[in-house]
Order: structure tokens, then C-alpha cells, then sequence
């Protein structure tokens, strides 16, 4: 039998909002499943059961037809997220395939705690591994053995993304960027309601503007970057975007 995806949802196109693309025009595809429990997960629907009569499980072919429904043309680049798109095994390589035979990018989103061969074939590959806040624990060993593998083979353009809500999470951030030092640090300030409806970019502006001090003041953090979630800043909660 086919492989297939269990697929949450697919929407675009729309920017990317976050982290080594920001500003890029992409499709999104979220998986369903994480093996993570983020006490702050913007995305808990691809998780927590309350979405689950949502999900379609697709063979790879059946998502680019889907994609290729919503936008025609108007795409060059697929970002996968989730959930933990890193759950899925081979026929997201596949997929990956199908995208390149297009001349289609595949940006991924995920976390570090598992690692697949087809990491090697994405374009744009987003490590972002949970800080205290979250209420997960790192797996060091596992990140680092993924941190290096992709730093030996991969042809990614790989990044990590760390999200902070406070000091502890951004001494995290600072932990993450010692051990990977070559590596492109991107921190993200956390948004803490996301079910807030109406206008958020002035709450979250100010967690960006805490977050710009810390890292104006630390002579240890001269090569992070400070993004917002930019999408979030133009669209609020709103889910789809
Ligand atoms: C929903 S996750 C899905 C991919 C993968 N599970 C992961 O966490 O990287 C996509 C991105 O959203 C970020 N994120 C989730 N909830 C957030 C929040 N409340 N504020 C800021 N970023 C958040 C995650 O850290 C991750 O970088
Ligand atoms: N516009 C937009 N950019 C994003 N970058 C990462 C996202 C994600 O949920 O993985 C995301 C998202 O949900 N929307
Ligand atoms: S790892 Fe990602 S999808 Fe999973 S719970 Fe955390 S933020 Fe949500
Ligand atoms: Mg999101």
C-alpha cells in the first residue's frame, strides 16, 4: 500500500513568518501527531484530539494536488509543520521528491527530537528546540546527534529557532547557541494567549521589545537574530495563516 500523511491542514498561499525565511511566499502543510505537549503550543489542534475529525490521510501525490487546487501557480516553497512533521517517515520523503521535480522548495518546521534521512533533501530546514517554559525537556544527545548530522551531510540551510517567554528560557536560548555556535540563532518572543481574539501585535511587540534588550545587552548574543512572528503581527491568532 501507498504511504501516507496524516494531514491537519493546508492553507496558503501566505508569508512565512518566522525564523531564516521570513518574508518568503509558501504553502503551509501541517501533520497531525507531536510527541511533544508545549504547555504554549499556538498549534495544540494538530495534537491534543480537539481537531482530530479533521485529519486525511494523503498519499504524497494527493497533497501536491491539493496545493496545487488552493494556489496553481502562485507558489515556489512548501513549509511543513505540524505537529511534528518529523514523525513521518518515508513518504515525506517522497513528497519532498515530488516538490523538487517541480522546482518546488521544502522548508520544515520541527523541533530536534527526532531525526529522518530526508532531512538531507530539505531546502530549509527549522531545528527549534523547547525552553523550560514550555515544560518539555531537551533530549541533548538527540540534538546534538541531529545538529550534527545535518551539519555533515546535509545540503539544508539549516537554522535553530528558540522561543522565549522570559530570563530562564532566554538563558536557554543562550545554552543552544553555545553548543551549536556555527549554527544560525534565531529567537522568537512567545506569544502567551492564543486564543486572545482581535488586535495582539502590541502585546507581542512589547515581548519583542524585551526580547531586543536582552540581546542589545549581552555581548554573548552578538550573532542571534530577533524576529517576531510576523505573521502574527498582521493576522493576530488567526489560524490558517
Ligand atoms: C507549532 S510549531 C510546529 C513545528 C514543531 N513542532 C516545532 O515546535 O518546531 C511551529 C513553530 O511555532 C512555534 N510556536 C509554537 N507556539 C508558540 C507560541 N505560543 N509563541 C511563539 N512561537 C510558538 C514553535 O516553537 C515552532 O517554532
Ligand atoms: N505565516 C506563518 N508562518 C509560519 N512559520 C512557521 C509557522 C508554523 O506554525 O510552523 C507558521 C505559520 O503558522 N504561519
Ligand atoms: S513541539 Fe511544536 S507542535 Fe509540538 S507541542 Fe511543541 S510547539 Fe506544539
Ligand atoms: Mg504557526
Amino acid at each position: 500500500m501507498m504511504s501516507r500523511i496524516p494531514v491537519i491542514e493546508m492553507f496558503g498561499p501566505t508569508i512565512q513568518g518566522e525564523g531564516a525565511v521570513i518574508g518568503v511566499k509558501t504553502m503551509f502543510v501541517r501533520t497531525y501527531g507531536c510527541d511533544y505537549r508545549c504547555g504554549w503550543c499556538d498549534s495544540a489542534f494538530t495534537w491534543d484530539g480537539s481537531a482530530k475529525d479533521k485529519v486525511t490521510m494523503l498519499t504524497p501525490q494527493e497533497i501536491l494536488a491539493g496545493l496545487l487546487e488552493l494556489a496553481g501557480e502562485n507558489f515556489n516553497c512548501v513549509t511543513i509543520s505540524g505537529g511534528n512533521p518529523a514523525l513521518i517517515g518515508e513518504a515525506m520523503g517522497e513528497f519532498i521528491s515530488l516538490l523538487h521535480e517541480r522546482g518546488i522548495q521544502a522548508a520544515i518546521e520541527t523541533q530536534g527530537s527526532r531525526w529522518q534521512e530526508w532531512f538531507h533533501e530539505v531546502d530549509v530546514l527549522t531545528i527549534s528546540p523547547k525552553p523550560p517554559s514550555s515544560g518539555m525537556q531537551t533530549d541533548w544527545d538527540k540534538l546534538d546527534e541531529i545538529m550534527h548530522r545535518v551539519a555533515d551531510n546535509g545540503k539544508a540551510a539549516h537554522s535553530l529557532k528558540v522561543v522565549v517567554f522570559n530570563q530562564e528560557d532566554y538563558e536557554y536560548a543562550r545554552k543552544v547557541h553555545f553548543r551549536y555556535p556555527e549554527v544560525p540563532l534565531f529567537l522568537q518572543p512567545g506569544n502567551d494567549n492564543v486564543t486572545e481574539e482581535g488586535d495582539i501585535s502590541g502585546r507581542l511587540l512589547g515581548r519583542l521589545e524585551w526580547l531586543f534588550e536582552r540581546v542589545i545587552a549581552d555581548p554573548q548574543m552578538n550573532r542571534a537574530r530577533v524576529l517576531p512572528q510576523l505573521h502574527a503581527l498582521i493576522w493576530h491568532n488567526k489560524r490558517g495563516k
